[in-house]
């Protein structure tokens, strides 16, 4: 079969058999090997920052000191509490995430390739619609990733 995303075509011209990508309406002659690349995702994330962040303040804490181990700790105690279903990803979001984003339940809206930090991009588009990640750490502190579109 084919990888998710893509679907065979016939071209009406040349009765060639083509590939198209269903996210992005690309299409190509080789026959794909990986998942069709869905060009823009949407994701939700919770960003627990520290004192080694790139900017260590946010709207919930003017000054933020808390050192990498007990950010992750704390971020690795929020997931457990949304895996095990006890509290919903956005009320975490809202209330404890050191993105601007928290007002918005976490969400960052629709994104491509090349317009997060790297370690978090590569996580996201690994997600399946619906997957939430492992903590991922950047400049900015550690994150948990829901995808969402
Ligand atoms: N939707 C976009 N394209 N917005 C630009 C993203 C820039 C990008 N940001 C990141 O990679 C990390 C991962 C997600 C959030 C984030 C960092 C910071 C927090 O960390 P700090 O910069 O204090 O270190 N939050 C943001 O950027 C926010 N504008 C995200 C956002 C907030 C509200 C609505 C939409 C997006 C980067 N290249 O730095």
């Amino acid at each position: 079969p084919l990888p998710e995303g893509w679907e065979m075509r016939t071209s009406r011209s040349t009765g060639m058999t083509y590939f198209l990508n269903t996210y992005t309406k690309k299409s190509q002659w080789e026959r794909p090997e990986a998942p069709a690349d869905p060009g823009e995702i949407r994701c939700s994330h919770i960003l627990v920052k520290h004192a080694e962040s790139r900017r260590p303040s946010s709207w919930r804490e003017e000054n933020i000191t808390r050192s990498k181990e007990e950010a992750l700790d704390l971020l690795k105690s929020y997931r457990k509490q949304i895996v095990a279903n006890d509290v919903p990803f956005v009320d975490i979001a809202m209330k404890y995430s050191d993105c601007s984003s928290a007002k918005r339940g976490g969400d960052l809206g629709m994104f491509g390739r090349g317009q997060m930090q790297q370690p978090f991009e590569e996580e996201a588009f690994k997600l399946k619609l619906g997957q939430l990640s492992k903590p991922v750490q950047t400049d900015s502190g550690y994150h948990i990733i829901l995808r969402t579109v």
